[in-house]
């Protein structure tokens, strides 16, 4: 299933220097594994503001909550998942 999903980071300003690069350091290393997976297909900054728009390529919801909720970063985000199903002028055939 794939799902479009929006994260926006909302790091609390007086987190200490170190802490902060350390919990980036650790989001980096996961998300590299999911995308190594092909579970994590596009990461994409948004311009101008310190979010990203991902497409997840997951089993099933509970998959996804699985990924999602393992992220270091995940208790320093506001997240919106939306579902996608094929489109009917859609000319892929994979999804991809
Ligand atoms: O910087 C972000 O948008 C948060 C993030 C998600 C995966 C990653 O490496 O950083």
């Amino acid at each position: 299933m794939l799902f479009h999903v929006e994260m926006v980071v909302k790091l609390p300003p007086d987190m200490p220097a170190d802490q902060v690069a350390d919990i980036k350091a650790r989001e980096k290393a996961y998300s590299q594994e999911l995308q190594r997976q092909g579970k994590w297909r596009h990461l994409w900054r948004v311009a101008g503001s310190y979010a990203n728009v991902s497409l997840f390529d997951v089993n099933d919801n509970d998959e996804l909550q699985e990924v999602i909720s393992g992220l270091p970063l995940f208790p320093y985000m506001d997240i919106q998942v939306k579902p996608l199903c094929r489109h009917p002028s859609s000319i892929r055939e994979d999804n991809t």
